[in-house]
């Protein structure tokens, strides 16, 4: 796995009802991010995080740019998890989640994934009778089922209560550490960044560029201790003042 560069110069929207309209949604965006750094992406409501995403992701190739994920030739896996869960009704949770695979997968692999997301009891279930915190997990279990390349995560704890948050998040925390994918995770909750990322990348309104790229010096194992994320936040906004305005 090689760094991945993402360099927009130029993603514009027009709007298709007037041809004359048209929005200006990224300029001038351009980061490297190296193998499994897990990166939070921060920006106001609005300003092409799921934009960018989705390009990355190869969903919406309409923009001036490159975005380079490695070796030529060789399709990056990608691992999405999408602000709400999309999770097939029709399915059961288990078989939700073996639909991503192509082939058999390998023995094991699945119940160790249901096993550190909490839910081996639920496997039979069908999303309808899942909570909002259980679908989220089954969405965030099949993105890393695959063993993506770059794992691409959009406000994955959003209307989720306080503490379900808190319990997802630290689920997928533990999962993360176990299997330390590159992952991009957007996100408007500062202390939850700090909580997750390696590095924080702040971005502008739109047209959306980076604005602060900041490594975050807090030990892994430390992580768990909310006063130091909470000194860390402080001394973010003294330091930053060009980022008080976008949280
Ligand atoms: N298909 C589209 N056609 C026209 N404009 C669009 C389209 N998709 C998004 N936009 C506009 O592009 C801008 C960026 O949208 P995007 O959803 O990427 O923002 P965001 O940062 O992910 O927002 P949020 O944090 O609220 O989810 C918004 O102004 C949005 O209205």
């Amino acid at each position: 796995m090689s760094d991945i560069r993402i360099r927009v110069d130029n993603k514009t929207y027009v709007l298709a009802h007037d041809t004359a309209q048209s929005h200006h949604a990224i300029a001038d965006l351009d980061f490297i991010v190296h193998p499994h750094q897990f990166v939070c992406l921060v920006g106001p409501s609005g300003c092409g995080k799921t934009t960018l995403l989705n390009m990355i992701a190869g969903l919406d190739r309409h923009y001036e740019g490159r975005i380079d994920m490695g070796p030529a030739g060789k399709n990056p896996s990608i691992g999405y998890v999408f602000q709400s869960p999309r999770l097939l009704p029709w399915l059961s949770v288990r078989q939700n989640i073996e639909v991503v695979f192509a082939h058999t997968p390998p023995t094991g692999l699945i119940d160790s994934l249901l096993e550190s997301m909490q839910l081996l009891d639920a496997q039979q279930q069908y999303p309808e009778r899942l909570s909002l915190g259980m679908q989220r997990r089954v969405s965030i279990i099949r993105a890393f089922a695959i063993n993506p390349d770059i794992l691409l995560m959009d406000e994955p704890f959003v209307s989720l209560d306080a503490p379900t948050a808190r319990q997802v998040r630290s689920l997928l925390y533990s999962l993360w550490l176990k299997r330390p994918h590159t992952v991009l995770f957007v996100t408007h909750d500062l202390r939850e960044a700090i909580a997750l990322a390696d590095r924080l990348i702040f971005l502008s309104p739109s047209p959306m560029r980076v604005l602060s790229d900041i490594e975050v010096p807090i030990a892994r194992d430390q992580r768990h201790d909310e006063s130091r994320i909470e000194r860390f936040r402080e001394r973010l906004l003294q330091n930053h003042p060009e980022i008080n305005g976008l949280l």
